[in-house]
C-alpha cells in the first residue's frame, strides 16, 4: 500500500516507466475510502453513477448536482487517489463558458483534481478552456456513453478503417489539446496499442484491451454485485453480490428464530432497577 498523493504528473511518470495505472470508479464515501485504503491510483466519480446508484437506464438524466453530491461524497473518502469527476450530459456541450464553470464547480465546489468529457474534434474547444482555467481534464473516447441514442445502443466503436483512424487523430487532437490521459472504452485491443503507443500522455482502457496504460472498472461490476450485467470486458474480482445476499438470507432467518440478536448484543440494567419498573 502506497501512502503519497497521486497528482496528474505522476500519469506521465507512470507511462514514461512502464507502470500501469490502476482506476476504479466509486461514487460514495465508504467505498471510496475502501479503494484508497486498499491503493487503487486513481478513482473516477463516474456518470456511470447514475446506472450504479440511481437505478437509471443510461446516464442522459445524471446531472450537475448529482455529480457534485456524489464526489464530496467520494473526495472525503479518497486520501491518495487522484480524484477525477465525469462532467455529466449537458454541462459541457452547449458552450465553452458553460463548460469551464461547471469543470470549476466540481473542482471548487467538491474538490475533484480533474474532470473527464467524452468526444474528440468536437471538445478540443472545451478542453482547452478548461485547462486554461487551470483544471486537468481527462478525455473519453470510443464507446462514449452519453452518444448512446447517437451509436444506437452500447455498441463497441473503431472497428472500421474510417473509424479507427478517426479515433487515433481524436486521441492526437484531445491530447494537442491539453488533455492529462484519454479512456478508450470499448474499442478494439490492437487499435488501442496503436494509440497508446501514439500518445505521450496515458491510455486508460475499459474494454480495450492489456496495452492501454491504465485500466479502469465500474466497481460494482468488478466484485460481483450485478447478476445481469455482464458485459465481456468485466472481469469479476469477488462475488460480493453473492455475499450479501447470503448475509441478508442469514440475518433474516436468524431474527425470525431469535438467534439475533444475542446477549452480546444487548444493554444491561441492573435488578434494582428493572424492579421499580414493575
Ligand atoms: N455498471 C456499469 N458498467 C459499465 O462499464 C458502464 C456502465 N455501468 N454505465 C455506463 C457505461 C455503459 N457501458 C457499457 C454498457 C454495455 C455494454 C455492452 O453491452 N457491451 C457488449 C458489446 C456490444 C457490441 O458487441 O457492440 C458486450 O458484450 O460487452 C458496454 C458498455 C460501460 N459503462
Ligand atoms: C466507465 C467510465 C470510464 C466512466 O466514464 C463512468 O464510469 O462513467
Ligand atoms: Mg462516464
Amino acid at each position: 500500500m502506497k501512502d503519497k498523493k497521486f497528482t496528474v504528473s505522476d500519469f506521465r511518470e507512470f507511462k514514461a516507466r512502464g507502470e500501469k495505472i490502476a482506476m476504479l470508479t466509486a461514487y460514495d464515501y465508504s467505498m471510496a475510502k475502501l479503494l484508497d485504503d486498499a491503493g487503487v491510483d486513481s478513482l473516477l466519480v463516474g456518470d456511470s453513477l447514475g446506472m450504479t446508484m440511481l437505478g437509471y437506464e443510461n446516464t442522459l438524466q445524471v446531472t450537475m448536482e448529482d455529480m457534485i453530491h456524489h464526489t464530496k461524497a467520494v473526495r472525503r473518502g479518497t486520501k491518495n487517489a487522484f480524484l477525477v469527476a465525469d462532467m455529466p450530459y449537458l454541462s459541457y456541450e452547449i458552450n465553452v463558458e458553460e463548460a469551464v464553470r461547471n469543470a470549476g464547480r466540481l473542482v471548487r465546489e467538491a474538490q475533484a483534481d480533474a474532470v473527464k468529457v467524452e468526444g474528440g474534434y468536437e471538445m478540443v474547444e472545451t478542453i482547452k478552456a478548461i485547462v486554461r482555467a487551470k483544471i486537468p481534464v481527462v478525455a473519453h473516447l470510443g464507446l462514449t456513453p452519453q452518444s448512446v441514442n447517437i451509436f444506437g445502443g452500447f455498441k463497441v466503436q473503431g472497428k472500421n478503417l474510417d473509424q479507427a483512424q478517426k479515433l487515433i487523430e481524436e486521441a492526437l487532437a484531445v491530447q494537442e489539446a491539453g488533455a492529462c490521459a484519454v479512456v478508450l472504452e470499448c474499442i478494439p485491443s490492437r487499435l488501442a496499442k496503436v494509440i497508446s503507443e501514439k500518445l505521450e500522455i496515458p491510455t486508460i482502457g475499459i474494454g480495450a484491451g492489456a496495452d492501454c496504460d491504465g485500466q479502469v472498472l465500474v466497481i460494482q461490476d468488478m466484485i460481483g454485485m450485478f447478476k445481469t450485467f455482464t458485459p465481456k470486458f468485466v472481469k469479476k474480482f469477488a462475488s460480493v453480490g453473492e455475499e450479501i445476499e447470503a448475509a441478508v438470507e442469514a440475518y433474516i432467518t436468524e431474527i425470525k428464530s431469535g438467534a439475533f440478536p444475542g446477549p452480546e448484543h444487548t444493554f444491561k440494567l441492573a435488578d434494582e432497577v428493572l424492579e421499580k419498573l414493575y
